[in-house]
């Protein structure tokens, strides 16, 4: 996966995300302030304080600097990156449109050793349904997505990195341009792994579609124009049903 650093030239970085959408759909970006937060046992130390906070709000634990640091860096990366997707795709001047209308997630992920040494999942396999997200973890790997030949790739970051991920909503505007990788969280080994993951998504009431731009006599719409919020209900909803590999082609496929 090409290196996404913000340095060498615009034009130069784009053509690297470029290559890494049609083969991947997802990369690697490593970006220079991430460097604060590179002591992963702060990392680790934060989600557990971040957990305890969520569990009890009235406890008295201030949300930890790392986490802050996470999110002022990637709510920055994610909307360079996304407007550096929307550029690749001609359709940059939807770029503000789309900033007005995001809503971000950060979510803190804790993954505990696997009992009795097997290997164990900790995410099932998916796509994910927002525009954007982006990975960082503490130096237990485990994330795995699957290549265009169907086999598990390990992803393995370094610590001053985030793997980029492009979602269902992303490809719904880009009228079916990317294709969300399909990936899952395979545990192993005697540690536990932290992440921190953001999720950008449009707001509620804003339906995602593809400009006109983007379609024509040899590109149809693919999408109906959804909310994301209406979509990630009706993605929950198939969950228990072991339908968790629908995708937006049954929810507003045309
Ligand atoms: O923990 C990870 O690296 C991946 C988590 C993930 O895929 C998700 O929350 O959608
Ligand atoms: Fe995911």
């Amino acid at each position: 996966m090409p290196n996404f650093n913000g340095s060498p030239g615009w034009d130069l970085v784009k053509h690297q995300v470029r290559e890494a959408l049609e083969e991947y759909s997802c990369f690697e970006a490593s970006f220079d302030n991430v460097v604060e937060l590179r002591n992963s046992v702060m990392v680790a130390e934060s989600i557990e304080q971040g957990l305890t906070t969520t569990l009890w709000p009235q406890g008295n634990i201030s949300f930890s600097k790392t986490l802050v640091s996470f999110t002022e860096v990637s709510l920055r990366l994610e909307k360079t990156i996304r407007r550096m997707i929307l550029e690749i795709f001609g359709v940059h001047k939807y770029a503000d449109e789309l900033d007005d209308n995001t809503n971000y997630m950060l979510k803190l992920m804790k993954y505990n050793v696997p009992p009795n040494g097997e290997p164990t999942s900790g995410v099932f396999a998916h796509r994910d349904k927002n525009m954007v997200t982006l990975l960082y973890q503490n130096e237990i790997d485990g994330l795995q997505i699957e290549n265009k030949d169907g086999e598990w790739m390990n992803v393995k970051p370094s610590p001053n990195s985030f793997i980029v991920m492009v979602g269902d909503s992303l490809n719904a505007l880009l009228n079916g341009g990317v294709s969300p990788t399909c990936h899952h969280v395979l545990m192993k080994g005697n540690k536990a792994r932290y992440g921190l993951g953001l999720f950008s998504g449009t707001v509620t009431g804003y339906h995602v579609k593809a400009p006109e731009e983007l379609v024509n006599d040899k590109n149809p719409i693919m999408f109906e124009p959804f909310d994301y919020e209406e979509y990630l209900r009706f993605y929950f909803a198939q969950v228990p049903l072991g339908r968790a590999g629908s995708t937006l082609q049954d929810y507003c496929g045309v």
